[in-house]
C-alpha cells in the first residue's frame, strides 16, 4: 500500500477568501484513514469554511485536497466516498424520518433490502423507532439532529464530517452518539469531528488538529497536545487549545511598521 492509500484527506495549501476575509489560509493537513480526527477552533477559526471545501460544497480560492483519493475539484468523484452532517441537516420538515432516510439512501443507489436493515437498526440504535413514521415537522431539535446523523453515516462513507454531532442531544443520545461514533471508526470509517465540546474530542479522538484565524496551529494526537513539551507535564485539553489559540496581540501580528 502506498502512502496515498492511507489517507483519508490531504489538502496543500487550501485557502479560501471571501472579500477582504481570509476564511482558511494556506492549510496543509493529512489525516489517515480510520481514524478520528477532532477538528477544533475558535468561532470564526475556518472550521466550517474547511469541511465545505472537503465536502466540494464551496470551491477553495486556491490550493488543492484529496478526500478518499480523489480530487476535491471533482465533486462527482469525491461524493460518494462521503457523508456530511454540517450545522444544519438538510431534511425536509414534510417527509417521516424513515421517508428523508429511504430518499437519502435512494440518492446513494443503495439497495432497498440493504438500506431498509441499515435504517432500522440505526432509528433503533437512536432510539428513534417510535417515532420514525412521523412527519419530522413535529420533531424535537435532538430528534433532527439523530436524523440528520444517521443520514450523514448510512450509505457507510469512507469519510464522515460531523459538525457538532452532539449539538441538542440529551445525556443518553449524547451518549449514544459517541459509542456510534466509535463504532464506526472501529469499522474503518475515517471521522472528521469538529465541535466545541472538548471532552468528546479528548474521549474519541486519535488525532486533534487545530485551527486558528484559518491557519492549522497545532497538530497531533491528544495526549500530546496536552503534554507541555519544556516541563513534561500533562494539562487538560481545554488548556492546550486556549493556549495554542491565543489571541495575537496586534503588535506582534505584523513586523512592518505602520504608515505614519
Ligand atoms: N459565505 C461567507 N461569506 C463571507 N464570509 C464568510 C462566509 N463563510 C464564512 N465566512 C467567514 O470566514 C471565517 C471562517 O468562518 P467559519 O464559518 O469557517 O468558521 P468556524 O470555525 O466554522 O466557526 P464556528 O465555530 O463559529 O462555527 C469567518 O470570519 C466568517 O465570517
Amino acid at each position: 500500500m502506498d502512502g496515498a492509500d492511507v489517507l483519508a484527506i490531504r489538502t496543500d495549501e487550501l485557502t479560501k477568501r471571501y472579500g477582504e476575509t481570509t476564511a482558511v489560509d494556506g492549510l496543509t493537513m493529512t489525516v489517515d484513514r480510520g481514524t478520528v480526527y477532532g477538528f477544533l477552533g475558535p468561532n470564526g477559526a475556518g472550521k466550517t469554511t474547511t469541511m465545505r471545501m472537503l465536502t466540494t460544497l464551496t470551491r477553495p480560492t486556491s490550493g488543492t485536497g484529496r478526500v478518499a483519493g480523489e480530487p476535491i475539484a471533482d465533486r462527482e468523484a469525491v461524493t460518494p466516498h462521503i457523508g456530511y452532517l454540517p450545522e444544519e441537516p438538510p431534511i425536509y420538515d414534510e417527509l417521516t424520518a424513515r421517508e428523508q432516510l429511504e430518499y437519502a439512501a435512494g440518492l446513494r443507489d443503495l439497495p432497498e433490502d440493504e438500506s431498509a436493515e441499515r435504517i432500522g437498526s440505526l432509528l433503533e440504535r437512536f432510539d428513534l423507532l417510535a417515532d420514525a413514521d412521523r412527519r419530522i415537522e413535529g420533531y424535537s431539535k435532538g430528534m433532527r439532529q439523530k436524523v440528520g446523523v444517521i443520514q450523514a453515516v448510512l450509505h457507510e462513507p469512507v469519510v464522515a464530517f460531523l459538525d457538532e454531532p452532539t449539538s441538542g442531544l440529551d445525556p443518553r443520545a449524547a451518549r449514544t452518539m459517541r459509542e456510534t461514533i466509535a463504532d464506526l471508526a472501529d469499522r474503518e470509517m475515517t471521522i472528521v469531528l469538529s465541535t466545541h465540546i472538548l471532552p468528546v474530542v479528548d474521549e474519541l479522538a486519535d488525532e486533534i488538529g487545530v485551527i486558528h484565524e484559518g491557519e492549522l496551529v497545532a497538530q497531533g494526537d491528544p495526549e500530546t497536545l496536552k503534554s507541555r513539551a519544556e516541563t513534561g507535564e500533562t494539562r487538560s485539553l481545554e488548556d492546550a487549545f486556549l493556549e495554542v489559540t491565543r489571541e495575537t496581540p496586534a503588535t506582534e501580528r505584523s513586523t512592518e511598521p505602520r504608515p505614519e
